[in-house]
């Protein structure tokens, strides 16, 4: 996926404006930033999900479903009504495909025995991992992810780490929004850095 010379004005406040983005398997692309930068707003932009004022974002044909997100919090994006089983196993029943979900929970260090709880029966770290289960059931050729381990203690934030290293390793595209400047110069060949405003 390419942005090019992309913008983002809100009312009379621009927020960025010619930044240019690449994000394409092997790679990783980091966006580094102060508070109110527009890092959240660049990867909206770069799903789809937020029209840029100025610029634009070439993507590849992709079938639906074929660009993954994990969010800072994932209780926001987490069906309150679902246990970690349904959530982890969504997209392979949108897909009718079968799924291995004892074994992803396995892979993303998520206790079998809380599969059949509900996200608030569970801690951050424990749900995080549910989403990062959901995202390899998923397989998605992009991965784009905000702040996803800024809530975790620091071994599921580590765990979290090595899963999108190995989306990565597979094949994966991956956008990394952090505030984490290590993380993101350990981890991403490409960096975007915006400014403050
Ligand atoms: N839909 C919107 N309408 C108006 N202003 C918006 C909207 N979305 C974002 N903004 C503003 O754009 C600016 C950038 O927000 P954004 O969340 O992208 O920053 P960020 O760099 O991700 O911040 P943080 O690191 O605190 O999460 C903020 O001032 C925010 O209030």
């Amino acid at each position: 996926m390419v942005g090019t010379g992309l913008e983002a004005r809100f009312g009379r406040r621009t927020v960025f404006s010619g930044v240019d983005i690449v994000v394409e398997p092997g790679v990783p692309t980091g966006v580094l930033g102060p508070s109110g930068s527009g890092k959240t707003t660049l990867l909206r932009i770069v799903a789809g999900l937020t029209e840029p004022s100025a610029g634009r974002v070439d993507r590849p044909q992709l079938p639906a479903g074929r660009i993954g997100m994990l969010a800072q919090n994932p209780r926001q994006v987490s069906n309150p009504r679902w246990t970690l089983r349904r959530i982890l196993a969504e997209p392979a029943a949108i897909g009718r495909r079968p799924c291995d979900i004892e074994a992803t929970a396995d892979r993303v260090g998520l206790d079998t025995a809380l599969l059949d709880r509900f996200p608030a029966q569970v801690s951050d770290g424990q749900l995080q991992r549910a989403c990062l289960g959901r995202l390899l059931v998923q397989a998605p050729s992009f991965v784009l992810c905000d702040e996803p381990t800024s809530m975790l203690d620091p071994v599921s934030a580590r765990a979290v780490v090595a899963i999108l290293q190995h989306l990565v390793e597979d094949g994966a595209g991956l956008m990394l929004v952090s505030h984490n400047r290590r993380l993101v110069e350990r981890r991403c060949g490409r960096i975007v850095e915006l400014g403050a405003s």
